[in-house]
């Protein structure tokens, strides 16, 4: 089971995701689709990324926002896992065009 990261690391982390916003044990970032269907295809992508990686993020869907949120429930808490699929959520957002 990977380790929680502390308030120091998330922190580091973070700087380089500046869509995220930690709160509490999650990170979350809302995505603006250009349209529900692009919006859709941002979560199918984001699913077999998250199938790939083994982790999965909650995932909100109100027509063309997206709020994805991480944690490592597992380890109660934020660990490298969480970013690392950030990271992956934010290039695939980019591809779609979303905000
Ligand atoms: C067995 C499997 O590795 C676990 O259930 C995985 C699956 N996806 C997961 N996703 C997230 N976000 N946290 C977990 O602890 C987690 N655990």
């Amino acid at each position: 089971m990977a380790d929680t990261l502390d308030d120091a690391a998330v922190a580091d982390r973070l700087r380089d995701l500046p869509a995220w916003s930690r709160h509490g044990d999650e990170i979350r970032r809302e995505v603006k689709a250009p349209s529900f269907p692009e919006g859709i295809a941002v979560v199918d992508e984001v699913a077999r990324a998250a199938e790939d990686a083994d982790h999965h993020p909650d995932i909100d869907i109100r027509w063309r926002t997206l709020t994805f949120a991480l944690s490592t429930h597992s380890a109660g808490g934020l660990t490298g896992k969480d970013f690392d699929l950030a990271a992956v959520i934010d290039r695939i957002a980019a591809r779609h065009g979303a905000e």
